[in-house]
């Protein structure tokens, strides 16, 4: 394909990536591998450019775009290979006339700039959140130690006890070492996350949110596979996932829980009072994953983060309904946005007496209420924020 033609072919799917974003369709990345899949025409080299192009238009324009044309005018601007491109010949994109509409720019839709704002996310902390991420990897600690594993790469070290980081694009899907279950993809801050939890042999833990299982299979590695770990979710296609990562990593005590929406309390009767463990890795924004879905911030509003808000608190006191006196309660959100993070775990401590802030020493991140928060910039992490409350009585 000529450049001007992976310019018009970027145009096209970003077309189809607005479009979904504006109807709640599907994830950009969808969006982007079936197009490419459909142009047969494209070798190796012509996907990646026009994944680059597509993802770093998405990353140019704050609002959503009115079209894949204006976006890609946004990115041409802080890149002066694009516009001459722009020639009309063949499968390019046609001339750009004068006066010609360009996406506005930005971090985010300005609402949301606002709100990450006040909390304290403004600036460089949010030019951040729309960088590239590395690739984290945790060595499950069940099948192999970080000391002594044989990696096709090496990996730098991170600040967690079995975390490793690897460039960006590093296919370890396809290592022996992945595919034998010796390691895990999991982001820094979600290793971080974990630690918070404390999880230990022989205890009794409940992976309340547990989706596809990525906390859960960090805290079985914990528990040394010994003692009871539950993983429950509402979401049956996500919790399917867990099954065979378990088997391939060679967790062993985990127990899964389906649960339907609403009727959670009925659900965990067996086990409630009796927890020593809850981590609650709540559904939310996602305003911290920005680096790897720049997109989804089109497709918040504010009505579905107040809703988001109330059921994260719900969900802590569905969690700490579990534990037994002195069990620990471990709240994480992937979002930066105080109204989901520290302001809502300070709410549900309000709210909740026999439950008492317990803050945990993390290996990164600042404090931010009576938790942690960990943000690109400053940690080179996912941005999340996570908080654990002890039952007192
Ligand atoms: C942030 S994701 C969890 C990610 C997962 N823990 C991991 O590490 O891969 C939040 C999860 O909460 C689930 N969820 C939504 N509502 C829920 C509810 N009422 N009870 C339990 N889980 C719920 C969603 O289906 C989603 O999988």
């Amino acid at each position: 394909m000529t450049p001007a033609a992976r310019i018009q072919a970027a145009i096209e799917l970003l077309d189809g990536v607005i479009e979904a974003a504006k109807k709640g369709g599907a994830p950009a990345d969808r969006i982007v591998a079936d197009g490419l899949r459909a142009r047969r025409y494209a070798g190796s080299k012509d996907r990646r450019a026009i994944r680059e192009l597509v993802y770093g238009a998405i990353r140019a324009c704050g609002p959503v775009p009115e079209t894949g044309r204006a976006a890609m005018l946004r990115l041409a601007e802080g890149d002066p290979e694009i516009a001459p491109l722009f020639d009309g010949s063949g499968y390019g994109p046609a001339a750009i006339t004068a006066g010609e509409p360009v996406a506005e720019g930005g971090i985010a839709p300005e609402w949301l700039a606002a709100k990450l704002a006040e909390s304290d996310i403004a600036g460089e902390e949010a030019e951040a959140l729309l960088g590239r991420a590395p690739l984290d990897i945790r060595v499950n600690t069940l099948k192999a130690s970080r000391d002594t594993i044989d990696l096709p790469e090496a990996g730098v070290p991170l600040q967690t006890p079995h975390g490793l980081r690897l460039p960006a694009g590093t296919p370890v899907e396809s290592w022996n070492a992945f595919r034998e279950g010796l390691i895990e993809v999991q982001d820094a801050g979600s290793q971080i996350a974990c630690m918070a939890t404390e999880a230990r042999p022989g205890e009794l833990v409940v992976d309340l949110c547990a989706g596809a299982g990525g906390k859960t299979l960090s805290l079985a590695a914990a528990m040394e596979n010994a003692g009871t770990l539950i993983a429950s979710d509402t979401n049956r296609q996500r919790l399917s996932n867990l099954a065979p990562r378990a088997e391939r990593a060679g967790v062993t005590n985990v127990t899964q829980l389906l649960l339907n929406p609403g009727e959670e309390d009925a659900a965990f009767a067996p086990w409630k009072g009796k927890a020593d463990a809850v981590l609650i890795d709540a559904p939310c924004s996602g305003t911290g994953t920005w680096r790897r879905n720049p997109e989804s911030r089109w497709r918040i509003t504010p009505q579905e983060i107040a809703r988001l808000a109330e059921l994260q608190r719900r969900l802590a006191f569905l969690g700490a309904g579990l534990l037994r006196p002195g069990g620990r309660l471990i709240y994480v959100v992937c979002s930066l946005l105080d109204e989901e993070g520290a302001a809502n775990f300070g709410q549900f401590l309000g709210e909740t007496p026999d439950m008492v802030a317990s803050p945990f020493t993390a290996p990164a991140g600042r404090s931010r209420g009576t938790g942690t928060r960990l943000t690109p910039f400053h940690d080179e992490t996912d941005g999340f924020f996570f908080a654990r409350a002890v039952k007192v009585w």
